[in-house]
């Protein structure tokens, strides 16, 4: 495995996408460099993510049981995390940095109502330069370190014209916008430690954790304000066109952002057990006007994430709560 500069996504870390190595093969040439390029499924071998979950197994104490991954603006998630073990994502070895405003940068292992939890506050996007193995790197971390259910939240764009601002939508489907293009986090040889070479995902969004959440949103009275729908995941970092929500709307997306599936595509690919929602946090227009309040922007994105963020972090301990109980 090459470690030079060459190798280096936003974060530093030397494991990117392409390599030139002087040494190498078959290759083309740069500047009278070979370039090599590396799979994204060889950018971390089974042994990089041991390490990695060893050293925050070791780190914490504790065998975490849930994962969650905090959308934009929704890191609130992991500060209701008791006792917690904090990870700045700089003093990880071979961990990615975040680069995203409403991403922290930090892993959080504790509690959170009796279950052992570890968060991700800040994920990694595509858009920020890094391949989607990458980004979808620490879902196998989780995986090694003893997770067994990962909570997936993000920040979307509402297609469905019945929903609204604030909205929470758990997923139950999703199109691969990037996986249509050829882009895949299990792209080039597979590692049947982590599971098999043609994962099914039909089912990858848990049945009953959803019904539960639809209980827990009637519990806390917010059951107008849930609905179950298909996201869709694009590169970015621009928000989209007319023309292409308008297409999305017409291949049944209910929601559109710039993450998950890939984080889900990894986890049901090692067997873990996904239960994922989108924040509505804006309404994306499907008809053309002048309206500048049809454009998207990351403030608007950030402000409502935190309007909701109480309501998003009391679905997540209830649900989180009840996967407890049951298990205990
Ligand atoms: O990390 P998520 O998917 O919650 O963040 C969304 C997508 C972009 O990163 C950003 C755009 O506002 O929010
Ligand atoms: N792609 C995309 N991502 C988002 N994240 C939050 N809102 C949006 C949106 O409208 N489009």
């Amino acid at each position: 495995m090459c470690s030079r500069d060459c190798c280096s996504g936003p974060g530093g870390s030397n494991r990117g996408n392409t390599c030139t190595d002087k040494k190498g093969g078959k290759a083309g040439s740069l500047n009278g460099e070979k370039i090599i390029p590396t799979p994204q499924s060889l950018l971390y071998p089974y042994e990089v993510i041991e390490e990695i979950a060893d050293f925050i197994v070791k780190g914490s104490g504790m065998r975490p049981k849930i994962g969650i991954i905090c959308g934009s603006g929704l890191g609130s998630l992991a500060d209701i995390i008791q006792d917690p073990k904090i990870f700045e994502y700089e003093k990880i070895p071979n961990f990615p940095v975040s680069t995203v405003e409403g991403h922290a940068g930090r892993l959080v292992v504790g509690t959170l109502e009796g279950a052992t939890v570890m968060a991700m506050q800040g994920r990694f996007h595509f858009y920020e330069g890094y391949p989607l193995a990458k980004c979808s790197m620490p879902v196998r971390v989780m995986k090694l370190c003893g997770v067994e259910y990962l909570f997936a939240t993000n920040a979307a764009g509402g297609i469905n014209p019945r929903f609204a601002v604030g909205d929470i939508m758990l997923m139950h489907d999703h199109v691969n916008m990037l996986g249509f293009a050829g882009n895949s986090p299990l792209q080039g040889p597979n590692d049947p430690r982590f599971g098999p070479r043609f994962p099914a995902l039909v089912n990858s969004y848990n049945k009953d954790l959803i019904n539960k959440a639809i209980e827990i949103g009637k519990a806390m009275g917010i059951e107008s304000n849930i609905h179950v729908g298909v996201y869709s995941c694009l590169g970015g970092p621009n928000y989209e066109t007319i023309a292409e929500l308008k297409a999305l709307r017409m291949m049944g997306v209910d929601a559109v952002g710039m993450s998950t599936v890939h984080e889900v595509i990894t986890a049901r690919h090692c067997d873990m057990k996904v239960f994922a929602f989108s924040l509505i946090t804006n309404k994306c227009a499907t008809e053309y006007s002048d309206k500048k309040d049809d454009e998207a922007n990351h403030e608007e994105v950030m402000a409502v994430a935190k309007t909701r963020q109480k309501a998003c972090c009391e679905l997540v301990a209830r649900l989180i709560r009840e996967i407890h109980l049951a298990s205990a």
